[in-house]
């Protein structure tokens, strides 16, 4: 792989892309020279008669408009050919990109998105790639076709006369001076405008999110002077970022367009000295004007390359990040078994040396106050996160030798916030298991009582649900949920008290479900509301991130510890009368 292709993340198929880029964007270039050279040669058929006596070829003339009408076409056709190469190219990569870092996001254990925020994901994955996208684009393949197509004019113009030659191209170091000089300024100006745009993006993110409380609370405008200052940062930085490359670019162009100056100037000395003739002179003046378009261009490209850096960084971390290893596929039971395990988000450890036993076909409570730790068991066992010490293993398989996506395949969630996604509720089910036909959706909907409100909807299982479902209650959610669950019927199913805040007959009708769901299964339930396991093969009490307790309900009741008075404690509050 080389330096360029690592440089900028490109898959083997957008490389040679590029290279393809490049050769096309050349060619665009060399045959823009066609035109020129038809120009020089009118003027030479009109010119060279009159210094010299003698009459105007006409046919000559009429000859080169034509080859003039050619060369004009075939500059058509390579430009088309060009944009071909490198626009659709591009967008091409960009898009494999971003389904490449979505599929790596996908592997990356969640200690990951614990360091990131979501704004930073989504600048990585939309304007990162954008911007690699116009790198892509109109930035390197130019810069290279017309780096080219300098220096073959230099070598062209030496040839003619080295004196004028060096006169046209005398200023153009002084230019690329100007713009290396200048690089440590503008990358420190577009590292900060990076900044600014991902700080703005997720203030925007929090206002929007925030939005109900907002409402609610009747806060006005002038509560959010944290939105207001990052784009107002953001602007500021713009602007200065702008001004920055105006300035430099400005100084570099006039520095550059001195170069005219000096080549009249000279061709004028030796004109009069008779040391050159009017048409080449006349030629190298035709040449000055032209020449320095793409030296421009190759300026401005550099001045965009410095960005590079500061684009690839993030993505850099992103895509070198290991994904989460493990190659087994299959377990032959469903036992599960934590063996002195340990784990913490940070530093300090939430989970303490858990060991216990998890049998298949049984259902275990893990219950306790809040923040004891029952999540996050369960999300270990799921191997949303690895553990840092002990070992977790289902069927005897450590769970870190198996693929995580095999290991998903085993496992149904129902928690309590349910994500929904923009899409039909027949596809939403469908998550459950993507080959179900539809016949096998409607029947999981139909098992956890979906069916009736979802036929109520204006287009039944073909009404889009919007963001996030926001249109369903919190019942209604709860019970696609658990469609998906019974389309997917993973033998363990993972549970949090999908009913806590129900009302009573979403309750009744998302705990009917739920019993259909786990029927035979291995259920690992996080339950809140002690009366709901009583009925539980064993219940874990955790406490502070240990295991405090374990047993039936009768057996902890008799223990007359944690649980037994977490039980009372409920059962008193069922009382309550507000
Ligand atoms: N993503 C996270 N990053 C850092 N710390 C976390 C994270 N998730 C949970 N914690 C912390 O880990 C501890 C255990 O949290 P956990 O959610 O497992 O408790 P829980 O018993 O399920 O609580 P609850 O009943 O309130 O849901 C808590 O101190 C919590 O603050």
């Amino acid at each position: 792989m080389s330096k360029l292709q690592k440089a900028l993340f490109l898959s083997d198929k957008g490389y040679k892309d590029l290279k393809k880029a490049i050769c096309a964007c050349t060619l665009t270039n060399l045959t823009m020279l066609l035109p020129f050279c038809v120009t020089v040669m009118i003027f030479s058929e009109i010119l060279t008669p009159v210094a010299n006596g003698g009459n105007v070829q006409w046919n000559h003339i009429w000859l080169l408009w034509g080859v003039g009408i050619i060369s004009a076409l075939l500059v058509f056709l390579a430009a088309k050919n060009d944009y071909r190469k490198t626009y659709i190219a591009s967008y091409q990569e960009s898009n494999a990109t971003r389904l490449r870092i979505a599929d790596h996001l996908r592997k990356l254990p969640m200690s990951f998105f614990n360091t990131k925020d979501l704004s930073e994901l989504t600048t990585n994955m939309m304007s990162d790639c954008s911007s690699m996208e116009s790198l892509l684009s109109s930035t390197i393949p130019p810069l290279i076709a017309n780096g080219i197509t300098v220096t073959l004019t230099c070598i062209l113009l030496a040839f003619f006369d080295w004196r004028l030659a060096l006169c046209v191209f005398c200023t153009v170091p002084l230019a690329f001076l100007i713009i290396w000089l200048s690089r440590k300024h503008q990358i420190k100006l577009f590292e900060k405008q990076v900044k600014a745009k991902l700080n703005a993006s997720d203030q925007v993110q929090e206002y929007l999110e925030g939005m109900k409380i907002i409402k609610s609370c009747g806060l006005s405008g002038v509560h959010f002077k944290s939105l207001d200052n990052a784009l107002l940062a953001m602007k500021k930085i713009a602007v200065k970022v702008e001004m920055a490359v105006g300035v430099f670019m400005s100084s570099a162009s006039m520095i550059l367009q001195a170069g005219i100056g000096i080549t009249i100037f000279v061709g004028a000395l030796l004109l009069t000295s008779g040391e050159i003739e009017l048409l080449p002179l006349l030629m190298f003046l035709l040449m000055v004007t032209r020449i320095y378009g793409p030296i421009l261009s190759i300026l401005a490209n550099l001045s965009s390359l410095l960005n590079l850096n500061v684009v690839t960084n993030r993505m850099r971390t992103l895509l070198t990040t290991p994904a989460m290893e493990g190659k087994e596929k299959e377990v032959s039971n469903c036992d599960i078994e934590l063996s002195h395990v340990t784990f913490a988000y940070n530093q300090e450890n939430v989970i303490k040396d858990i060991s216990c036993k998890i049998p298949q076909g049984s259902v275990t409570a893990l219950v306790g106050p809040s923040g004891s730790g029952k999540s996050t068991i369960s999300k270990l066992i799921a191997r949303f996160w690895d553990i840092q010490k002990g070992k977790i293993t289902i069927g005897g398989k450590d769970i870190k030798a198996m693929e995580p996506e095999s290991l998903m395949s085993y496992m149904s969630f129902v928690f309590q916030d349910v994500t929904l996604f923009n899409d039909t509720v027949m596809n939403n089910i469908r998550i459950g298991n993507p080959n179900a036909t539809d016949e096998q959706v409607i029947t999981a909907a139909q098992a956890a009582y979906c069916d009736e409100f979802v036929r109520e909807m204006p287009e039944g299982y073909q009404t889009l649900l919007g963001e996030n479902g926001s249109t369903l209650s919190g019942g209604e959610r709860q019970r696609i949920s658990i469609a998906r669950a019974l389309l997917k019927n993973a033998p363990i199913i993972l549970l949090d008290e999908a009913t806590a805040s129900l009302d009573p007959e979403n309750e009744v009708l998302v705990q009917k479900a739920i019993a259909k769901l786990i029927e035979g299964k291995t259920v690992i339930m996080i339950a809140h509301r002690l009366r709901t396991v009583v009925d539980a093969d064993q219940i874990f009490v955790l406490e502070n991130g240990k295991l405090v307790e374990s047993g039936t309900h009768n057996e902890l009741m008799k223990k007359q510890g944690l649980y037994q008075k977490l039980y009372h404690i409920q059962q008193e509050s069922l009382g309550w009368v507000v």
